[in-house]
């Protein structure tokens, strides 16, 4: 066996639907101080984390879970799991495929011992994200090399970067929604998960570009290899031009705000309620290109609770694209990136060319 291999990385979910298995799960997860951040009230983030948005939180999603689970569990982590086997096939017994979670199980420690007792030296991270967020690619990147840090026999980690407007993405995201778009609709939306505002200007190393300068998105900047809502904007044109859509034909949209700050907007919930009650569209396509596995946030906010507030306000319609999960387009595309890390092509990032202030947080 090679002494190479490949680590998928996605967010994880809770070990069951039970509460007290909720709770746990968002306690790692929301006591992430890349996702609740406010270190300078650390104690107060540690109360609410633990007393306040656990408690109340915890009944609440785990009813939500009820509602998507499957026999085999969580379907982020059963597509996950679906998407390292089909990999790990196209590859072949020479380039091992692993998946970690980043809150739960299989935890990226335990993971990572497992590669070292098999002998894995290198290793091609593919955090399953498109777009970076200090909450979600940082905070998967920062805890790999947190892990491979402790080891007494390092790895080597090649991380790949972003890939939200890599044209074999974009194809992969074409051609799975294809089928959605050639159906009559009157408008498609793309709903990418929010963060809080503030996030953007903490991910700019230089505190100058992210929400200072006017339409900082559109301008261009160094400050968008870390801007997630530069990126996703990039996604979206990327993917308006591979299919050809004017445009009055689409717009944006952010999902699954948490109180208490802004957010990016406009709100999905508030743009679906809109479009049918005042903009006459009717008819609506939904992709959710943030994510790469369907999960809580497009299963049960998007196509159960969006359709039903959706179709409440006049719809008449409404469709949600499934993520690229373990279609072959986005097997394709990880193998194609694979093969070219393999051969030296792929274009990767190293604990020292990805920025110092990620680390330093
Ligand atoms: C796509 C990338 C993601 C970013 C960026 C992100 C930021 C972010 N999320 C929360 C809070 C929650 N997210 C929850 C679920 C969830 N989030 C993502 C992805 C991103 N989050 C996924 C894939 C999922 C689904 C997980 C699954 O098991 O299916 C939840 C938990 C569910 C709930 O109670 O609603 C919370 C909470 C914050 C605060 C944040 C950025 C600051
Ligand atoms: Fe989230
Ligand atoms: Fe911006």
């Amino acid at each position: 066996m090679s002494n190479r291999a490949v680590l998928l990385v996605n967010l994880g979910s809770p070990d069951s639907t039970d509460v007290p298995d909720v709770r746990t799960y968002l306690r790692e997860f929301l006591g992430d101080h890349r996702v609740i951040d406010k270190p300078a009230w650390a104690p107060a983030r540690r109360f609410l984390v633990n007393q306040i948005i656990t408690r109340f939180r915890a009944p609440k999603s785990a009813e939500a879970y009820k509602t998507i689970w499957t026999d085999e569990g969580s379907p982020l982590v059963v597509t996950s799991q679906r998407v390292r086997d089909k990999l790990a096939a196209v590859l072949g017994t020479d380039t091992p495929v692993y998946l970690a979670m980043r809150y739960r199980l299989p935890s990226i420690g335990a993971v990572i011992d497992q590669m070292v007792a098999d002998g894995i030296t290198e290793v091609f991270l593919i955090p399953q994200y498109p777009h970076y967020a200090m909450s979600s690619w940082e905070s998967v990147v920062v805890k790999v090399h947190e892990e491979v840090a402790r080891l007494t026999t390092p790895i080597k980690v090649d991380c790949i970067q972003p890939f939200y407007e890599d044209a074999d993405y974009i194809d992969a995201l074409y051609e799975v929604s294809r089928p959605a778009l050639e159906k009559p609709h009157d408008h498609l939306l793309f709903s990418y998960h929010s963060i809080p505002e503030r996030h953007l200007r903490e991910a700019d190393a230089s505190q100058a570009h992210c929400t200072i300068v006017p339409d900082c998105c559109s301008t261009c900047s160094a400050a968008h290899g870390m801007c997630y809502k530069a990126q996703v904007l990039k996604t979206t044109a990327a993917f308006v031009k591979r299919a050809g859509l004017a445009d009055d034909q689409w717009s944006v949209s952010f999902q699954s705000r948490l109180a208490g700050e802004p957010w990016l907007v406009p709100y999905t919930d508030y743009e679906l309620e809109h479009f049918a009650k005042t903009e006459g569209k009717k008819n609506l396509v939904v992709m959710t290109p943030a994510f790469v596995a369907d999960c809580l946030e497009t299963l049960e906010e998007i196509a159960v609770e969006g359709k039903e507030e959706f179709l409440k306000a006049g719809g008449e319609s409404f469709h949600h694209v499934p993520c690229l999960n373990d279609q072959a387009p986005f097997i394709d595309f990880l193998h194609g990136r694979v093969r070219r890390w393999l051969g030296g092509e792929t274009p990767t990032a190293t604990k020292a060319t990805l920025s110092a202030e990620m680390f330093a947080r």
